[in-house]
């Protein structure tokens, strides 16, 4: 699992370090980092270092100081470096003089360039790129490789609310930042580079595949379609069956075990996956380990009782959609809830408000900060969707799955998640893991199912066993 600090974290585990460490040591590690990378990135792109050209952007602080110094390595491999100074007077004096000694030349204005190296701003970036900045890195053709995290993105949050760069590789240092995972498009490849620091418990960990492999429920030779854990559905309605067919589809694809449906739309979903054992109601459905309620169900008084219902059986819920919408609208269902049972909230952003607002939680800028903000309230875990996917737990802990394409922005894929969370949360999974390896699996179904094209959630339902085989393969 990889792992995310927030800057002020990094920052005080960085100055015990710089506080034992000879001046200016930890930036020429940095900037040896960088080097490194600029160099790979020349030589796969034009087949070779000597003679290639690199600009340097440099900003008013260390992060061009890492730029400078990194000119002044590359220097040595004879490579042509030139530096952009974007605030002359503030910029770093020793990486300056370094990269002058070793034959770097300042220029006023952008030249032709192999690549160049964004070293405008770093942990110090505040709101989008002030317009110099912007200029420049509008008239750019090279790709950029930036220095600890592309400028112009908020380095906590991963917003970008105006210019900002797009990197085509990232170097960053002690730590991930949480613009690494949230705004993942924008860094392209990442490289860490150890800096040997004493970092706390992270903001935020990001799990990796061999992770969502360790945790996904594998059936063992004395398993049958009972001991898998049941997933009860409760889901659509015959004017929304759409939304019932695609979240049992989607359980049953994610799991080996049984899978029962629950709901007015039974007949379709049984034409569709014969499989699934349907009944009109949840009070006739059969035991379940864990219930996903909420997809195209309506927000009437009937859902309102279904959701009810499922609340009391005291098992694991995933609640998505109307049935998210059904809880803002109705608090007192929280109290159906058994308090040591895990329930696990599948919002998209406005859904969230819906539940979050008249609890004084605003959606900003900070999804993990509002995420967990959200979780501890409820006593809930919230998996909050977009294009990186937000999974808190009431304790505290928290993950992120970045968003490899874009793909899945279809309708109904939300509901394709909600089965496979279901699926997990019925194995015994921990709500935190479970909404994490799902929204995995989602993102690799979903990749799978567009191939680089427009796709549809029922394509994503059919993806996941590829997915999950990709995955545990
Ligand atoms: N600490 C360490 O040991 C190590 C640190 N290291 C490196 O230091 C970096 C942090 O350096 P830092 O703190 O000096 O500030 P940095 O990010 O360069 O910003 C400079 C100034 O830019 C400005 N500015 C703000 N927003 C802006 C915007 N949107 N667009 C344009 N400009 C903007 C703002 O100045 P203002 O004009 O507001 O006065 C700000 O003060 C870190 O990311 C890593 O690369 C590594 O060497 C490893 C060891
Ligand atoms: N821009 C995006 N890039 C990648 N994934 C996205 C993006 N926007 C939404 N998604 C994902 O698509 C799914 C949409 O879910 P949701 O909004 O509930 O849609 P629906 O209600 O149509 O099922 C979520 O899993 C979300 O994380
Ligand atoms: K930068």
């Amino acid at each position: 699992m990889r792992s995310a600090w927030s800057t002020h974290r990094i920052r005080e585990a960085e100055e015990r370090v710089l506080a034992v460490t000879p001046d200016g040591a930890l930036m020429r590690r940095a900037a040896w980092g960088i080097a490194r990378q600029a160099l790979a990135m020349l030589r796969e792109r034009t087949g070779g270092v000597a003679g290639r050209r690199v600009l340097l952007l440099v900003g008013a602080g260390n992060n061009g100081g890492d730029a400078l110094w990194a000119g002044a390595f590359l220097r040595k491999r004879a490579v042509a470096v030139d530096a952009l100074l974007l605030a002359p007077e503030r910029a770093h004096a020793e990486g300056l003089a370094a990269l002058r000694s070793a034959g770097g030349r300042v220029v006023q204005a952008p030249t032709r360039a192999d690549l160049a190296v964004d070293g405008i701003v770093g942990l110090s970036a505040r709101g989008p790129l002030r317009p110099a900045a912007a200029e420049v890195v509008a008239r750019l053709d090279a790709p950029v490789l930036a220095v600890d995290l592309p400028s112009g993105v908020d380095p906590d949050t991963g917003a970008v609310d105006g210019p900002a760069v797009t990197a085509a590789a990232t170097v960053t240092f002690g730590g991930c930042k949480p613009v690494h995972f949230l705004a993942a498009e924008r860094c392209g490849a990442l490289t860490l580079v150890d800096l040997g620091l004493d970092l706390p418990d992270p903001d935020f960990g990001v799990l990796d595949r061999a992770d969502v492999a360790a945790a996904w429920p594998l059936p063992g030779a004395d398993d049958d379609k009972y001991t898998q854990g049941v997933v009860g559905i409760t889901a659509g309605s015959s004017t929304y069956p759409g939304a019932a067919v695609l979240a049992t589809g989607s359980a049953v694809r994610a799991t080996s075990g049984m899978v029962r449906y629950a709901g007015s739309a039974a007949e379709e979903v049984n034409r569709r996956y014969p499989e699934v054992v349907v009944t009109g109601s949840v009070g006739d459905a059969g035991r379940v380990q864990a219930w996903v309620a909420g997809p195209g169900m309506g927000t009437g008084h009937p859902a309102r009782d279904v959701l009810r219902a499922v609340l009391e059986q005291g098992v694991p819920v995933c609640v998505d959609a109307d049935g998210i919408t059904l809880l803002a609208k109705h608090p007192e269902l929280w109290d159906a809830r058994d308090p040591g049972v895990p329930v696990l909230l599948t919002p998209h952003d406005r859904e969230f408000a819906r539940v979050a607002e008249p609890r004084g939680i605003e959606l900003g800028a900070d999804r993990v900060a509002a995420a967990k903000a959200l979780a501890a309230e409820l006593g809930a875990t919230v998996l909050l969707k977009g294009h990186a996917t937000v999974v808190a737990g009431p304790d505290g802990r928290a993950l992120v799955n970045p968003a490899r394409s874009h793909w899945l922005a279809t309708a109904g894929s939300g509901d394709v998640l909600s089965g496979v969370v279901g699926a997990l949360l019925a194995a015994g999974l921990d709500p935190v893991l479970a909404g994490g390896a799902a929204a995995f699996v989602h993102v690799r179904a979903g990749e799978l199912a567009a191939a680089g094209a427009p796709t549809s959630a029922s394509k994503v339902v059919d993806a996941v066993p590829d997915a999950i085989r990709d995955v545990v393969g």
